[in-house]
């Protein structure tokens, strides 16, 4: 049998929706064996964050050398980093094992407005891991932090897209979750030349705690699985359309997406 591996570099998330948790259900329901380094850990649940205790550097470290030395990983993907030591710390240890199919989520807030990423170390993304990437997928207020521009139209989003290509990512996808305007839920992806968008229709609901981390991690799960960039991103939007239809309604807040809710849909 061959066994897909994919390791994510990213937060614990108590409520199971986004971070690490939303990751590994991910892979696991797109058959790609799961592997985890912890960043930080968040007291988390629906209504919002109730603390953040970013582990030791050190600790970070070790554990992607764990997983390095032993078990490798066909596609590596990040999530929350916090701060700038930890971002270096990542970016090294990617240069270190030579994993090339890394996809960066530059998380930076969660959804009711906790830092996940410190001010300063927004450089330090810019600087040591964009560079490093495959694959970058900000959403807007992500994208238009990174390259000090403000985004209102698909114009503008093409315009962010080029300044992120121009950072060394190879491949640059900024979502659509958060462009408030009409029916559709448009990601456009960027590969230095050309644009292509991904478009479904946009759901009313609340509950869309974690769609970020959902989407990257599929994205991740199928360059494990050797797919292009272009197929990646087109199974990654497919699972998160499932994934927010088939509402759990969970908890008192923004509740999660349903992680099975792709396999449902499509393969029983
Ligand atoms: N209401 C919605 N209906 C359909 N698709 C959506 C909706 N909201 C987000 N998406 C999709 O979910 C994915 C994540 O997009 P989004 O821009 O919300 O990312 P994000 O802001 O990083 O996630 P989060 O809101 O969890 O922080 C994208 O593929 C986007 O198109
Ligand atoms: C540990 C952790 N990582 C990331 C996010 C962002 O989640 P999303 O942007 O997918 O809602 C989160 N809320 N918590």
């Amino acid at each position: 049998m061959n066994v897909y591996k994919a390791l994510t570099i990213a937060g614990s998330d108590s409520g199971g929706g986004a971070g690490i948790q939303a990751d590994l259900k991910t892979f696991q329901e797109l058959q790609v064996f799961g592997m985890s380094a912890i960043t930080a850990v968040t007291a988390q649940n629906t209504l919002g964050v109730q603390g953040v205790y970013p582990l030791p550097v050190e600790a970070i470290e070790k554990q992607i050398e764990s997983v390095g030395t032993d078990l490798g990983a066909d596609a590596v993907k990040t999530g929350m980093l916090f701060s700038a030591d930890i971002i270096q710390a990542v970016a090294n240890k990617v240069k270190q094992f030579g994993w090339s199919r890394l996809v960066v989520d530059p998380v930076m807030i969660a959804k009711g407005g906790a830092p996940l990423l410190q001010e300063e170390a927004v450089q330090a993304l810019k600087t040591y891991l964009l560079p490093l990437a495959m694959v970058v997928t900000p959403n807007i207020p992500e994208a238009e932090v990174l390259t000090g521009m403000t985004i209102h139209t698909l114009n503008d989003r093409r315009e962010a897209a080029k300044r992120l290509h121009d950072l060394g990512v190879q491949y640059v996808v900024i979502k659509g979750g958060h462009d408030d305007d009409g029916e559709e839920a448009v990601d456009l992806l960027y590969d230095g030349d050309e644009f292509s968008y991904f478009t479904s229709k946009r759901i009313e609901t609340k509950h869309t705690h974690g769609t970020g981390c959902t989407f990257a991690a599929a994205v991740t799960a199928e360059l494990a699985k050797g797919r292009t960039v272009k197929e990646a991103v087109e199974t990654a939007k497919a699972f998160i359309q499932a994934a927010i239809e088939e509402e759990l309604g969970i908890g008192h807040g923004h509740g999660p997406t349903n992680h099975w809710a792709y396999r449902r849909k499509f393969f029983e």
